[in-house]
């Protein structure tokens, strides 16, 4: 059985704190053995039991607690039950396990479910439904190192069957009445809730409510949840109290360690953006339009530097140490991607593409992605696979043709029908904003209403001629004229910030270029 002793008087979120300090992550990782995800041959217990294994074991450094699911180990039957416990035993000792069953019983059953949880099973914590009142929660709360989660405002849509209810004249939905009683019933500091990511509004109203309760936050990933408007509702005071439960996003990714690392990266980014915001609002807001380099965006650089389709100025001897551009411009970085020409590039470079959709603020709200001919064409579809593949947005996709075709169904638009729909255009680099017009001309005779462009590299740079510098960048110009907003996964502030950590990492290695992109950047550079 998975340790997790008790220090006399301490709650078990006393525990859950110390640990989000240890791993310096709000990350708790479920363990949902979908029967799609064991794949043939391994739809049993013993294949339940590996799949968590292996999701244990690439995620333990950043996992503050594993959230196993019962349902998912009880549709194998006792041998599911068995390997429940095996898989609890296996955790790592000093971290906690949830074992997500959401119980819930007259007392006498409620006190055999206690036993059966932390006794035999082994679990420190378990979410309970409260609909049937204190007593079916008193006998999990005796030992103040063991925990509960109480279902307060679900992540499901049909939470608000019941749940938003109103309660009496009070003006209380019934939500946050069961948060007012969590509140009151979290004696010994072992009393959570279950609020859904999925719905920000609740999640303040129930922070209010239950000023000093730690919250799991399911709905992150597969189910739609946004990371910063989670942090800014239910962060306490201390920016701590707030756990994000993920199972299919990590269990689900090509490399469920990395994702479980980017996962409680981008955690802590949301995290701090909403702790600076409370310290200093006016000074958060500027620096969002400088630049915090995200791990999706470092290793975006990386990638995009390892296929030669971003170079900087080499300033060894008989190095390139500047790029002439079309404008003439002598820039210290050069960006093709047309170098991108392998199938594993294109798949990277969806995600990293839905990585700046999702992180996008204000949030791009689309229904269709359209990719302009050509360049757009494989990008826009690479996205709308990664968004259905990994976020579970299973949106259309279209492109156009450059010739109209004669025969067969004719006309210039190939994918999905566009008309009335918002349509999010994807291209590569936007240097006049030529072809982001023409797109926007083809959407709007089609109907359609553009809703944003979204890009690789932003060069964030004037337009002009040498003797008229102008004051804007294509972007901008793009942005202002057409009313929409244009995303990137990286602008040249991005590659400097870049360059900064390098040469911050080896002094001197770097120094010319940095100092190159710097100049350029006060000459050229907006924003
Ligand atoms: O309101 C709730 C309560 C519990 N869950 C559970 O959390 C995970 C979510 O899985 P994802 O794959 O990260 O969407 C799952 O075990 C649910 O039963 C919830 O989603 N919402």
């Amino acid at each position: 059985m998975a340790s997790f002793a008790s220090q006399s008087g301490h709650g078990f979120f006393d525990k859950i704190a110390s640990r989000v300090e240890e791993v310096d992550s709000l990350l708790m990782v479920g363990l949902d053995p979908h029967a799609a995800e064991l794949g043939e041959g391994n739809n049993h217990a013993a294949g339940a039991k590996a799949f968590c294994l292996r999701i244990i074991a690439s995620t333990s450094t950043v996992a503050v607690g594993y959230k196993p699911n019962a349902a998912f180990f009880e549709a194998f039957g006792a041998e599911g039950v068995a390997a429940l416990k095996e898989v609890i035993a296996a955790v790592p000792e000093g971290i906690p396990v949830l074992l997500d069953a959401k119980r819930g019983d007259i007392g006498t059953t409620a006190a055999a479910y206690a036993s059966g949880t932390f006794e035999e099973l082994g679990a420190h914590a378990i979410t309970l439904n409260a609909y049937m009142g204190v007593d079916t929660v008193d006998p999990f709360l005796k030992d103040p190192a063991r925990g509960v989660f109480v279902l307060c405002k679900t992540s499901n849509r049909s939470s608000n069957e019941l749940q938003t209810l109103p309660v009496g004249n009070s003006g209380k939905a019934l939500f946050e009445e069961v948060a007012s009683l969590c509140q009151s019933w979290n004696k010994d500091n072992n009393v959570g809730l279950v609020v859904g990511a999925t719905d920000p509004e609740a999640l303040a109203r129930v922070r209010a409510a239950a000023p000093d309760l730690w919250i799991l936050a399911p709905g992150v990933g597969a189910q739609g949840g946004d990371l910063d408007e989670a942090c800014s509702a239910a962060l306490d005071e201390r920016g701590m109290g707030l756990l994000v439960p993920v199972s299919r996003g990590i269990s689900r990714a090509d490399d469920p360690a990395a994702e479980a690392v980017a996962l409680k990266d981008r955690i802590n980014a949301a995290r701090k953006r909403c702790t600076d915001q409370r310290k200093e609002p006016a000074a958060a807001a500027a620096s969002t339009t400088t630049t915090a380099l995200l791990p999706y965006q470092r290793e975006f650089i990386e990638f995009s530097m390892s296929h030669k389709v971003l170079k900087f100025g080499d300033f060894s001897e008989g190095g390139e140490a500047f790029f002439e551009l079309k404008s003439k411009r002598q820039s210290p970085y050069f960006f093709n991607a047309g170098l991108f020409c392998k199938g594993s590039a294109l798949a990277k470079l969806g995600k990293f593409y839905a990585e700046a959709i999702m992180n996008a603020r204000p949030r791009l709200e689309f229904d269709v992605v359209f990719g302009p001919a050509y360049k757009g064409i494989p990008l826009g579809a690479a996205v709308a696979y990664t968004l259905a593949d990994l976020h579970d947005r299973d949106i259309g996709f279209s492109y156009n043709r450059k010739e109209p075709k004669d025969h067969g169904e004719g006309g210039l638009l190939v994918g999905e029908d566009l008309k009335g729909k918002r349509v999010l255009v994807v291209d590569d680099v936007i240097t006049a904003g030529t072809a982001i017009r023409e797109a926007f001309g083809i959407l709007r005779k089609e109907g359609a209403t553009p809703a944003g462009v979204v890009i690789a590299l932003d060069r964030q740079e004037k337009t002009g001629a040498e003797s008229v510098i102008g004051t804007t960048s294509a972007v901008q110009q793009v942005e202002e004229e057409c009313g929409v907003p244009v995303v990137s996964v990286v602008g040249m502030s991005h590659l400097t910030e870049y360059m900064a950590s390098k040469e911050d990492a080896t002094p001197g290695a770097n120094a010319q270029a940095l100092e190159a992109m710097r100049a350029y950047r006060a000459k050229y550079g907006v924003g």
